[in-house]
């Protein structure tokens, strides 16, 4: 939950603030379906700073206890699902905060791979890498036409630690994710359904929610402790691992991203960010 000053004048002609609660995530259920929908809502480009990773974690975690059928998390974007970490967390950072930052992440993941009712990503946008992680978290995966998806980590000169590759380990084969990976290669729609990072295209983000509602449905005569179970079978040894890593994990990131020469790759990579921007 983010909080935002809203400046009104009230009775007495004076002017005044008021801090009010936004929330950067909507949890929507279908009365029909019993599936729910979380939609990120943080313009433009749902960069995943730490309110929105917070926000993301309750809305995951009131679908955990609200008896959903199912999870489908898209965006409200027109052009974006999500453009991964909040770079301006990272660029010369609080230390609590980007700690912080860096735990919702994790938490954020291992909250969407473990969850036990089957879940899809509506991808009505580009995805590059959190905005992957989230996709690849979920267990399918619908795109919309022209946009990217990957995780481009070593493109930006860091390296994506183990966890947040082992989505992509689970959908592509292996040779396949190492040379993505080493390449930081970013998918087109077409490239990621060719290579199966994705498992369908459609034409509009009303058309990709259908077909996750539609991927959901398939397990209507499955007996749902049954799947949960067989899912976590699957997933179990991943979050295992992360668990035993996570702390180290973050003192990790937090030493990579002090760096001095990381603190300028970053400042740089902005500055390419906002003249793209502007040229547009
Ligand atoms: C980058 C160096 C990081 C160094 C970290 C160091 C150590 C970390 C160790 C391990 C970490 C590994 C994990 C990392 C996970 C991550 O998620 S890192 C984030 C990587 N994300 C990207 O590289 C995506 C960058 N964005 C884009 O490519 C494009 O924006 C887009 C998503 C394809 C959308 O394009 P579009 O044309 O629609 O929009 P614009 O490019 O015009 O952007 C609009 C607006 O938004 C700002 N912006 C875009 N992405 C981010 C972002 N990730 N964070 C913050 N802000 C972002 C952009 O600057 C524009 O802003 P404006 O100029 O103010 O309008």
């Amino acid at each position: 939950m983010s909080s935002r000053l809203l400046s009104f004048v009230g009775r007495t002609g004076r002017r005044r603030l008021m801090s009010t609660a936004i929330k950067l995530t909507t949890v929507e259920v279908n009365d029909k379906t019993g599936i729910a929908t979380l939609t990120m809502c943080r313009p433009p480009v749902n960069g995943q700073n730490l309110e929105l990773l917070l926000d993301i974690k309750s809305s995951i975690n009131e679908i955990k206890n609200n008896n959903s059928r199912g999870l489908i998390i898209t965006s409200a974007s027109p052009k974006v699902f999500s453009a991964g970490l909040d770079i301006l967390e990272m660029y010369k950072p609080d230390q609590q905060r980007l700690r912080a930052v860096w735990t919702e992440l994790q938490n954020v993941w291992c909250d969407l791979y473990g969850i036990s009712v089957p879940t899809a990503a509506a991808i009505n946008g580009h995805a590059p890498a959190g905005g992957c992680l989230l996709a690849t978290a979920c267990e399918y995966r619908v795109m919309v036409p022209n946009c990217i998806i990957g995780l481009n980590e070593t493109q930006l000169g860091i390296i994506a630690p183990k966890w947040l590759v082992s989505g992509y380990l689970n959908i592509l084969p292996k040779r396949v994710a190492e040379r993505a990976l080493t390449q930081g290669r970013l998918f087109t729609t077409d490239e990621a359904l060719q290579e199966g990072l994705i498992d369908e295209i459609a034409n509009s983000k009303e058309e990709a929610v259908d077909k996750c509602v539609a991927f959901i449905g398939t397990f209507a005569k499955v007996n749902p402790v049954a799947r949960a179970l067989t899912k976590q079978q699957f997933r179990a040894d991943n979050l295992r691992q992360f668990h035993k890593e996570r702390e180290q994990d973050v003192d990790d990131f937090l030493s990579l991203v002090n760096r001095p020469e990381v603190q300028k790759g970053i400042g740089i990579y902005l500055e390419g960010l906002k003249k793209k921007a502007n040229k547009q």
